[in-house]
């Protein structure tokens, strides 16, 4: 046996080259609510050299979560982008997400522009139900999953692994698996370090300095040999079912010997199953104790895709897009063409909005002209920087591939969440020589913000400050998109919703002390909406002057039934309604355009008008209408010289108002929020949990499990229960003594679905239920029309 030797796991000193594509990666860090998102980060953030002290959740000083909210509570709420290196000349782009389900919109559009992302796993809670939710949000992105919390008691490693095969359907590829050491025969393990399977090697953390990693060759005489060579054997074999190269090397080179392929070999054929989504490579640790976190940086870049070698976005047009890894990504052959996405708006208190950006192709340069071809603005760009958490680096230009952000005045009217804008790579106005029908007219697919559940009356204290009030919601909504605003015409009270209790509470929280708006808050109500159960009839406009529309309003379903080639469908908002253009001569449009106001505008003045009419509400209580949809007809026309939309707006606005009020008051029903909730419970806690639930809750129980029991899996699908079976996994040692040891019964999952107005402070009320001992998660499932007794009761309180 080799001596071991001590490995100075020193702080990247090299500074990432920022034109290399291929040395990115813009990876994303999710999980499930407190599986240690942001104590991972920060120890990336310490290791990587970007700090010079651990920030700990607890203490409430760390580097990305820097809200006061996010300190005070211990939670993610905003996510958080941050640049460092690793390794010789490596960029990381990192954005540590929320986990809690009110803040999903956070990590739908941070999924957007990510190449990447770390799964992060809690080793005593397994897969837990947001993970679930994030990783299907995630799909076709490339993951790597990081078991952390192996120090606790009840840690399970090969349990989670399990899990991970069953409910994600995923292969998995063990990098690492946990080392213990064992104190005495009566005494818990101690986690102390990782198996490497790769490398061949036992990596131990010393517990004096958190950069000296101990590490050990595993070789024929030690105790851990026989162990690595059936992961080993596991790791080949998982790879030959994709990657034929390594099956040659194996029987050729290695002469059919698992621990005769070297660590090279197998990092490249992990990438490829890892880039083509074949399997997903698992490692472990405790980020806490700082255990297992280099290997984690090292997989990052090993094993998920640079720029080049990710999926690209959804583009509008059917555009050339070539990709190499010296040009980067090429659209529409044009080497000049710089297309980026806008992902998030935040207002710095010093340096005013900042809007992040994702460059997909091309250079974003300081000073240049900008086209914002989601709204039509034209621009020019202020400075850019790249964000090191909350310090600043002022660049001249972005490249293609790298996040950064644009500041200055002209941003904050001219770009919000989701917008593409396009620009000229060498030219500071060189916007005109761009194509005006496919480039200027780019847009990358807007990303959908979910409906919101609950609502607020927001009130100014005193007249007077109904201006600063309306100012204050506006930068919060900005913000955070998944924010709504919407004023009663009739009452002119103003509503505030939101995703969840939980995120009206953080809404309501920084109006208050970070905004000092002078505001009255009222109470948390839910957020009903009204739809149409019949379509209303057709409303033709036809005038001397040259204006003919027919329009017509429809429940989403009759319009999805007749759905066809012929018809163009815009998406209106996250209320799940559309506009329907049906095509006819206006197909045409491209090539041989009679009128002077361009097709896309006059688009987008019907979709406002049907904004205005939606948000009027329906007959039975006013609440916004859900699901509808907008029909016009295809033999519209207008006046070829018309040269302002303001008719259009009015004509049809009118048009949709009256069709709506054809409708007979019966034909509307409302709606409410359904949520899909995920109840953890003590075997003696279940009985009065579930009487509740379905008693008081309304709720429509689906299931009731044993934590961790994948047998009854919804989305059990035979061919990875198989897999699961299959696969060779270390035994637990920690929480099969932890179990012994304690006598602890198991948890029951308890899933059901139910009114989200039922749901109203659910958490004071499930620990009083079971004394502080159960949890929930609970998310958006759908609207569904309220029926029976229900529906004179939520009639009655509004
Ligand atoms: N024992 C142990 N505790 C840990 C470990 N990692 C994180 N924790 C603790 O777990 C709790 C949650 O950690 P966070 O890093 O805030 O988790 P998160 O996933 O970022 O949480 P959200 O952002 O709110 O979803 C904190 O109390 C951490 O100290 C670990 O490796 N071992």
């Amino acid at each position: 046996m080799r001596l071991p030797r001590l490995k100075l796991w020193s702080q990247c000193r090299h500074i990432a080259s920022r034109t290399d594509v291929t040395k990115l990666r813009n990876i994303g860090i999710i999980a499930h609510i407190d599986a240690g998102k942001t104590t991972t980060t920060e120890r990336m953030l310490y290791f990587s050299g970007k700090t010079k002290r651990i920030g700990n959740v607890d203490e409430g000083d760390t580097v990305t979560d820097f809200l006061p909210q996010e300190r005070s509570r211990g939670i993610t709420i905003q996510s958080a982008a941050i640049t460092f290196n690793w390794q010789n000349s490596f960029g990381i782009n990192l954005i540590d997400t929320p986990g809690h389900a009110d803040f999903t919109f956070e990590v739908i559009r941070s999924l957007k522009v990510l190449d990447g992302c770390v799964t992060i796993l809690d080793a005593v809670a397994g897969v837990e139900a947001q993970t679930e939710k994030v990783w299907s949000q995630a799909k076709g992105i490339p993951k790597i999953c990081f078991i952390n919390k192996m120090d606790r008691v009840g840690a399970g490693f090969s349990r989670t692994v399990k899990e991970l095969i069953v409910k994600m359907n995923t292969r998995v590829l063990l990098i690492n698996i946990p080392v213990f050491s064992q104190p005495g025969p009566t005494m818990e393990p101690i986690f102390e370090g990782v198996l490497d399977v790769v490398n061949k090697t036992v990596l131990r953390w010393t517990a004096t300095d958190v950069n000296l990693v101990n590490i050990e060759d595993v070789t024929s005489d030690s105790p851990h040999w026989n162990e690595l060579v059936k992961l080993r054997e596991s790791l080949i074999e998982t790879l030959s079912e994709y990657d034929e190269d390594l099956v040659e090397y194996f029987l050729e080179t290695a002469n059919g010997d698992y621990m005769a392929i070297p660590a090279k070999k197998i990092d490249h054929s992990v990438r490829k199953c890892s880039l083509a989504n074949f399997a997903t490579p698992v490692l472990c640790g405790a980020s806490f104790r700082n255990i297992g976190v280099q290997p984690l940086l090292d997989a990052v870049i090993k094993y998920l895709p640079s720029p080049v070698e990710a999926r690209l976005p959804d583009f509008n047009h059917n555009l050339p897009v070539e990709v190499s890894n010296k040009k980067g990504v090429v659209v529409n052959k044009n080497h000049n063409l710089c297309v980026a996405q806008a992902f998030k708006v935040i207002t710095d208190p010093i340096r005013g909005i900042m809007v992040y950006v994702r460059v997909y192709t091309g250079v974003l340069n300081s000073g240049f002209a900008i086209f914002n071809s989601t709204t039509g603005a034209k621009f020019k760009v202020g400075k850019l920087v790249i964000m090191h958490a909350n310090v600043a680096e002022e660049v001249k230009q972005l490249n293609a591939g790298e996040i950064g952000v644009l500041t200055g005045s002209t941003v904050s009217e001219n770009v919000r969440t989701g917008d593409t804008i396009i620009a000229h790579n060498m030219k500071r106005d060189g916007l005109r020589s761009l194509n005006k029908e496919k480039e200027l007219s780019l847009k990358i697919n807007p990303i959908i913000t979910p409906p919101p559940v609950f609502s607020a009356a927001i009130e100014p204290r005193t007249l007077g400050n109904r201006k600063a009030m309306e100012e204050s919601i506006n930068a919060l909504i900005r913000e955070d998109p998944s924010l709504r605003v919407s004023v009663d015409e009739e009452s002119g009270q103003t509503l505030l919703s939101g995703m969840g209790e939980l995120h009206l509470e953080i809404a309501k929280d920084r109006l208050l002390n970070e905004l000092n708006a002078d505001v009255e808050v009222g109470k948390v109500v839910v957020s009903y909406n009204e739809t149409l159960n019949v379509s209303s009839p057709l409303q033709e406009h036809k005038s001397e002057d040259g204006y003919h529309f027919g329009i017509q309003v429809e429940p989403l379903e009759v319009a999805t039934e007749t759905r066809n080639e012929n018809e163009e469908w815009h998406y209106l908002s996250n209320d799940n309604n559309y506009l329907v253009m049906e095509k006819g001569a206006h197909r045409l449009k491209e090539s041989n355009w009679p009128y002077q106001i361009p097709y896309d505008s006059i688009v987008n003045a019907i979709l406002s008008s049907c904004l205005v009419a939606f948000q009027r509400g329906g007959k039975r209580a006013r609440f916004p209408l859900h699901s509808c949809v907008v029909r016009v007809k295809s033999d519209w026309s207008i006046p070829p010289d018309l040269n302002s939309v303001t008719p259009i707006l009015k004509i049809s606005k009118s048009m949709i108002l009256e069709g709506l009020d054809k409708i007979a008051d019966r034909d509307y029903s409302i709606l409410e929020p359904i949520m899909n909730i995920t109840v953890t419970v003590k075997q003696q806690d279940m009985g009065q949990v579930l009487q509740d639930l379905t008693g008081a809750c309304k709720a429509n129980i689906l299931s009731i499990e044993d934590e961790h029991d994948v047998s009854s899996e919804e989305n059990f699908d035979l061919t990875f229960q198989k897999i699961a079976e299959e696969q060779y996994l270390p035994s637990d040692n920690t929480m099969d003594k932890a179990n012994i040891s304690s006598g602890s019964s198991i948890n029951k999952i308890i899933k059901a679905l139910v009114p989200v107005g039922e749901m109203v402070s659910y958490t004071s009320k499930l620990r009083s239920l079971t004394q502080g001992r159960g949890s929930y998660h609970m998310e958006y499932s759908g609207m569904e029309k309220v029926t029976g007794d229900r529906l004179p009761m939520i009639l009655e309180n509004y």
